[in-house]
């Protein structure tokens, strides 16, 4: 079975992340005092927030001190590039050569890869990325987001699976949904995809007020994780973490 740390995602129990958006490493070390009280299994690193992501030996001091401070929760690092929602550009070099550099320190327990950038000019590296953090026992999340629109169907499925030829061990994917029936694709096509690899965790979303209905009741199409907000959201339609619990406690068998 998969899992993020010691969250087991896929065991039929929706599991929490949270995400930490801070800017600075007291901010973020003040998250992680206050998240790790949270009823939640995964800490989300949203590194594009950090004032000094551009620097490696930056990161890797901030993880070092970040990884004790969340206690007994996976910790998930993310770099979220504008083109998908996030904070901070970063060339595909530099991203990649990033997450090289992470995997082998065993500060995180889950990498998040988007998609994307599994086109035929970055494909070799990114396969290498995959495999490296295959080697140490990082949990390779890939994702892809679309903060405009939901995609089609067919479209939504095809990324799913895609990622999963791509190496990931967990497929998710965000978007927005313009109307209640975006909102009814995003959970058809999790459905689908779930039954057709019933033993591989999904994750997935419909962002926004008329998503809510996917982050608190995505178990019963398929979803595996949602993410709550602590103090701060990372993205619209969030739940606050405390009623999202509560919702799932009903929701989840
Ligand atoms: O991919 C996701 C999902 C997300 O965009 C959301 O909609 O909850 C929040 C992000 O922090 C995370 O990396």
């Amino acid at each position: 079975m998969v899992s993020i740390g010691p969250a087991l995602l896929g065991d039929g129990v929706t599991k929490i992340a949270v995400p930490m958006v801070g800017k600075t490493t007291a901010d973020i070390l003040a998250e992680c005092e206050y998240i790790r009280e949270l009823p939640c299994d995964v800490v989300e690193l949203r590194i594009d927030f950090y004032e000094s992501a551009e620097s490696v030996t930056s990161i890797l001091e901030l993880l070092k001190i970040v990884k004790p401070a969340i206690g007994n929760k996976g910790l998930l690092f993310t770099w979220r590039t504008k083109q998908e929602g996030g904070e901070r550009e970063i060339s595909v070099e530099d991203y990649f050569n990033m997450l090289d550099q992470i995997i082998p320190t065993g500060f995180v327990d889950a990498i998040d890869i988007e998609y994307f950038f599994d086109d035929t000019e970055h494909r070799e590296h990114m396969t290498k990325t995959v495999a490296l953090a295959h080697k140490h026992g990082v949990t390779v999340v890939m994702s892809n987001h679309d903060f405009h629109k939901t995609p089609a169907l067919d479209d939504i499925k095809g990324r799913l699976v895609g990622m999963k030829q791509a190496g990931a061990d967990v497929a998710k994917l965000a978007c927005m949904p313009q109307s209640p029936s975006d909102v009814l694709t995003v959970l058809q096509a999790t459905e689908q995809v779930k039954s057709q690899y019933p033993d591989e965790p999904l994750i997935t979303m419909a962002m926004g007020q008329l998503g809510v209905v996917t982050r608190t009741c995505g178990s019963v199409f398929g979803n595996a994780l949602t993410f709550g907000a602590a103090k701060q959201s990372s993205a619209p339609g969030q739940v606050e973490v405390h009623k999202l619990k509560a919702i799932l406690e009903t929701v989840d068998k």
